[in-house]
């Protein structure tokens, strides 16, 4: 049975961001994840950590400006002193938190405008670098236009070939189950080919991104063919509650 982590930016809204990590803990998870944690001291979060026993799994670079439209910026070039800037603010994040991942996300973009792709390429090398020296994992997640219009890294093929060929050993995939159903199709095969490169993977239902066991998906089946793989990390539980979080938690403990 796989480990999950409850995903804080999606679950346990019903509570302030800080007391979401008690509410996780209260309800049997062992991990958490979330999208940003820099409205908060970096000291307050690893505080929260501590008090509830929790560990993390996994956060997000700063995406620059998130309520003007901004979806991170790797492969932005006009945009790069404030990329350097992030990497080293989420480094320093991570550096207090402790985590085994860092998310790098890409921006919104064109993914056959070659200065993209060659600023994208030049920001994972930069990136890579400070998250070594530092000791963190770096991933990289392909995401499903409907959701996120225009994003750059938008295909399962195109981000493994982004992670192969920088060949960096803590430089990995985090295969969204969600975005690749929507993607692609072809969930197992795809954990198959790409599990010696994923980092991280998460879960939410297909289409309506609810509890997993509630769409169009046999998430039991997957959690299953997960663990055959031999994949040790966790599972982030990147779900809209359909009602409350606790209610919606049943499928946890049938899983
Ligand atoms: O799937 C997603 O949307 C997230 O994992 C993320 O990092 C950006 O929203
Ligand atoms: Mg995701």
């Amino acid at each position: 049975m796989p480990r999950f982590a409850a995903n804080l930016s999606m679950m346990f809204n019903e509570y302030d961001f800080l007391d979401r990590f008690q509410a996780a803990a209260d309800a049997g998870f062992e991990a958490v994840e979330y999208l940003f944690p820099y409205d908060h001291p970096a000291e307050t979060i690893a505080a929260c950590l501590r008090k509830s026993g929790l560990q993390q799994a996994l956060f997000n670079m700063p995406p620059g400006n998130w309520a003007g439209g901004d979806r991170g910026l790797a492969a932005l070039p006009a945009r790069r002193a404030e990329f350097e800037a992030a990497v080293g603010l989420a480094v320093d994040y991570a550096g207090i938190i402790g985590t085994p991942y860092l998310h790098m996300m890409a921006g919104i973009a064109d993914a056959g405008d070659e200065i993209a792709v060659r600023a994208y390429r030049e920001a994972l090398i930069f990136a890579a670098d400070r998250t070594e020296q530092a000791g963190i994992g770096l991933v990289i997640e392909p995401i499903n236009r409907r959701d996120m219009p225009g994003y750059f890294l938008n295909d399962f093929d195109q981000a493994l070939a982004f992670v192969t060929g920088i060949g960096r050993q803590h430089v990995k995939l985090q295969f969204d189950i969600y975005h690749r159903q929507i993607l692609h199709g072809d969930v197992v095969m795809g954990l198959r080919a790409m599990m010696p490169h994923i980092g991280h993977i998460q879960v939410a239902s297909v289409p309506k991104r609810n509890e997993p066991g509630t769409g169009e998906l046999n998430d039991r089946a997957i959690f299953a063919e997960i663990d055959a793989l031999g994949y040790s990390g966790f599972i982030g539980c990147e779900y809209r509650p359909a009602g409350r979080t606790e209610e919606g938690l049943g499928w946890l403990t049938e899983t």
